[in-house]
């Protein structure tokens, strides 16, 4: 198998402060891949970095063969990545279709030139995404929900609401910043069982989550930082059974015999 993405040797520094320390690792095409560790270790930093949100210090990131650290969030966008944030970045006075249509600015970011050259191609740009949004609106089970204004959801339909975004422009690479996290049970069922399915519809995806029983039951690979640097990467099962991270990070209650 491929991989999609290579780190190599990242290193973000703030002032005084190395966030992600020499980090380096791959990820296998067809995989769910998490990143976790205590909180503060990294993860987010190395998301972001990954993303174009972040400029990094040194290192490199390569998705597939090309190296896309030191571009633009937008120019990563453009490579058919996609990304859910820590804290949900939604419209919350727009409505969920509204939210979604946004979600393809990515692709139509040359849109006002195109309104003010050609409009009638701008309007057909717009039918298309709505078209989309409705598709992805269907996919993930919120199409009912479609008028509603953001800010009076759950929050589960809210995460669901970012999640459709982020596969608005049809990804192969999702990263998602702690998908699970303030969900109630059923609700992360939900979400879970829409993950999986965004999985075998073909999107490979990165996750960053603290929810142990999600990433052990999804993951087929996890890398695992604490201070910034990796202390461990295999298997749910090799790393469930890591004495490192279970002292640093898991405890022991999952390990397995
Ligand atoms: N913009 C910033 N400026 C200064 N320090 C930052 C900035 N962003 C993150 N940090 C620091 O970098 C370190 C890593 O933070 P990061 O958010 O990447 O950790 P994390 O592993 O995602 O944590 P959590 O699990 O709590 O979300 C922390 O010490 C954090 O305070």
């Amino acid at each position: 198998m491929a991989n999609v993405l290579t780190v190599e040797h990242l290193t973000k520094k703030f002032a005084g402060l190395t966030a992600v320390n020499d980090l380096s690792f791959t990820m296998k095409e067809r995989t769910i891949h998490s990143l976790i560790g205590p909180n503060g270790s990294g993860k987010s930093t190395t998301i972001n970095m990954c993303t174009g949100s972040l400029p990094i210090t040194s290192g490199t990131v390569k998705y597939r063969d090309e190296i896309i650290s030191g571009r633009v969030l937008h120019e990563v966008a453009s490579r058919n990545i996609g990304r859910t944030f820590q804290n949900l970045k939604l419209f919350g006075s727009m409505t969920v279709e509204e939210n979604l249509m946004v979600g393809m600015q990515a692709q139509m970011k040359d849109g006002i030139l195109k309104f003010l050259v050609s409009p009638a191609s701008a309007k057909a740009e717009e039918k298309r995404a709505n078209e989309r949004a409705m598709e992805v609106l269907d996919y993930i089970g919120m199409y009912k929900y479609r008028n509603e204004t953001v800010a009076n959801l759950a929050y589960g339909q809210q995460k669901l609401t970012e999640l459709g975004r982020s596969i608005m422009t049809a990804p192969k690479l999702l990263f998602l910043d702690e998908p699970a996290a303030g969900l109630n049970p059923s609700e992360r069922v939900e979400f879970v069982k829409i993950l999986l399915k965004v999985f075998d519809d073909g999107i490979d995806l990165f996750l960053i989550e603290h929810n142990m029983d999600v990433v052990m039951n999804i993951s087929n690979y996890i890398t695992v930082i604490n201070f910034g640097s990796k202390i461990a990467e295999g298997t749910p099962k090799e790393i469930q059974n890591n004495d490192e991270v279970i002292a640093a990070y898991l405890g022991s209650q999952f390990k397995k015999k």
